[in-house]
Formats: structure tokens, C-alpha cells, sequence
């Protein structure tokens, strides 16, 4: 069973084409990364599975369900926390969450919503006090005052300073951990490989790589790099370098541990040092940066 499901999903705007016929799956529990950069198409499609738009083409299943035929049977089971919240800003933040709880059939008790989301300490602040992290978060809250089975967040920790951040991962993997479906957008490539345990990079509404997390990243070459001492030419080194960054060697191989030990076990022989030495498996980063820099850019639809 696929909680979340996408079929040749198309979408334009005029004669603009801004999602172009993706296909991918979400399953039940997952947490899934969308990915790319801006305008790649993200939001549109997060917009459709939500019901806010119908597709133009292909299909699209949530939990099972239409979301554009079955808006409200769909809106019943999803949270949402899209980019731009509309709040009240003369509510206080306990004020907000009781004025959507009024439209939720069974929801979560005020005050387990925002221990959830970490602004107990914020209860009778106004919204407009609020910091844009802050809001971020009560935007985190009201989408989950329903207990949804799915939840779509859109650049969830977008404003959000490092531990603010943190926090809101572990409420993202406490949700998942209880058999939420989460898709979430982001801009920080840290976050998703963290977070997502499947993703989707799209560019100009095409899916450009994606699959599972880890496998997708052991595909990729790691990295080594460190400062080349000024008395050794790169044409001495043991492993021809990739690319020199100035004094920086930088190598990207699939072996980076086994590279990193030839080169040390060289120095070692000649009392060199490798200063500012890092070896390292693939992150999102480095795919990203690959994709974008032309590498590996075969545009498929599908995951
Ligand atoms: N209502 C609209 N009318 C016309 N064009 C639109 C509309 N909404 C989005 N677009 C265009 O469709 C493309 C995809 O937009 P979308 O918001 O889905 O991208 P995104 O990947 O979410 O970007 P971001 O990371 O900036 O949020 C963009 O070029 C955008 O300008």
C-alpha cells in the first residue's frame, strides 16, 4: 500500500508547463524530501496532492483517495503547512490553536499541540510578537491538530535558527515515528538527508534524480581534500588529484576511505602533514552541485 502516489503528474499555468508528467510513490510512515531549486515545480505539486489544484494530466492517489474528487474526505485526513500562513496577528498563540481546533473534527488538546511543537512558553504571546521561526512553528501546529495521516510541509523550518531547527526535525520524526506520511520541500540538504528516507530532485518540473536516500547517495562519489604542503607538486601525489582549489587537493572517488589511507600512509613515509584533511562519504550537497553543474543531468520523469 502507498500512502502517497503520483502518476504522470502534469500541471501548467497558461502555456507555462511548471510540472511536466513526475511520477513517485510515498509509502505509508515515510518520510519523503521534494527537492530543488526555486521554481522547480515543488510547490505546485505538493498544491495538487493537496487539492488545492486539479492536474491537468496523470493521476494522483492519497491515502488512497482523489484529492481533487474527494477534496473533503482528502482535507479530513492531510495536514498542511504551506509557505505563507495567514494567522491573526492580535490572537494570542493559545488563541490561534483554539480558533482551529473549532474546525477540527477530533483535535488534539491545545496544550499537547503546542508542547509538540515547543511554544508552551509561547501560549499567550500575540502572533504578531512572534519571530518567523516562531510562526513556522504555529504553522507546524495547526497543521497538526487533526492527527493527520499524511502531512505536507512546505520549507517547514524556513526562519528557523539551528536549535529551533533541530527541534522541529525530532517533532517531524516523532510524527513519522507514529505512522504519519510527511513530504516535505526544503532548501536545506542537511535537513532532508536527515530527515527523508526517500527524495525527488526536480528541475524546471522534471524529476532529475531521486529514489532512496541512502542508496541514491552510495551511488555518488565521496570526497578527500586537504591543503597540499607547499614543497610537494600535485603531480607527486600517490592518487591523481581531481581537481586542485588552489592549494586545496580535492578528490572524488567512490573510496574515499581507502584513498585517505594511501595518501596518509605517503605522508607519513615523507614526515609530511595533510592539513585541514576531510574525508567523506556523498552528501545531498555534493549531488546537487553535481546535477547542477551539468553532470549526470539526464532529465526522467520518474523515480
Ligand atoms: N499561479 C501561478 N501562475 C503562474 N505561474 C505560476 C503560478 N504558480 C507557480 N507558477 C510558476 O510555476 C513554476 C513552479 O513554481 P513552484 O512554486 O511550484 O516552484 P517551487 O519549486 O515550489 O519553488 P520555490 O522553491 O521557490 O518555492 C515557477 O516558475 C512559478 O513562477
Amino acid at each position: 500500500m502507498t500512502a502517497i502516489q503520483v502518476d504522470g503528474l502534469t500541471k501548467s499555468y497558461g502555456d507555462f508547463a511548471a510540472v511536466k508528467g513526475i511520477s513517485f510513490d510515498v509509502a505509508p510512515g515515510e518520510i519523503f524530501a521534494l527537492l530543488g531549486r526555486n521554481g522547480a515545480g515543488k510547490t505546485t505539486t505538493m498544491e495538487v496532492l493537496a487539492g488545492f489544484q486539479a492536474p491537468d494530466e496523470g493521476t494522483v492517489r492519497v491515502l488512497g483517495l482523489d484529492p481533487a474528487r474527494d477534496r473533503s474526505r482528502v482535507r479530513a485526513r492531510i495536514g498542511i503547512m504551506l509557505q505563507e500562513a495567514g494567522f491573526f496577528p492580535d490572537l494570542t498563540v493559545a488563541q490561534t490553536v483554539d480558533a482551529w481546533r473549532d474546525f477540527v473534527a477530533a483535535p488534539r488538546p491545545r496544550d499537547e499541540t503546542l508542547e509538540l511543537t515547543g511554544l508552551a512558553a509561547k501560549a499567550t504571546t500575540k502572533v504578531r510578537q512572534l519571530s518567523g521561526g516562531e510562526k513556522r512553528r504555529l504553522d507546524l501546529a495547526l497543521a497538526v491538530l487533526s492527527r493527520p495521516d499524511a502531512l505536507f510541509l512546505d520549507e517547514p523550518t524556513a526562519g528557523m535558527d539551528p536549535e529551533a531547527r533541530r527541534n522541529t526535525w525530532e517533532v517531524i520524526q516523532r510524527l513519522a515515528g507514529q505512522g504519519t506520511t510527511i513530504l516535505l520541500t526544503t532548501h536545506y540538504l542537511e535537513e532532508a538527508q536527515r530527515l527523508a528516507s526517500s527524495m525527488a530532485i526536480m528541475d524546471q518540473g522534471l524529476i532529475v534524480a531521486g529514489g532512496g536516500m541512502a542508496e541514491t547517495l552510495a551511488a555518488e562519489t565521496g570526497r578527500v581534500a586537504f591543503e597540499l604542503p607547499s614543497s610537494v607538486p600535485p603531480e607527486e601525489l600517490p592518487v591523481p588529484v581531481t581537481t586542485m582549489e588552489g592549494r586545496l587537493a580535492v578528490y572524488r572517488l567512490a573510496d574515499p576511505d581507502l584513498t585517505a589511507r594511501t595518501l596518509l600512509n605517503w605522508a607519513s613515509e615523507r614526515g609530511l602533514r595533510l592539513r585541514g584533511l576531510e574525508v567523506r562519504t556523498a552528501t545531498l550537497e555534493d549531488l546537487f552541485l553535481d546535477l547542477a553543474s551539468g553532470e549526470k543531468h539526464e532529465k526522467k520523469a520518474t523515480v
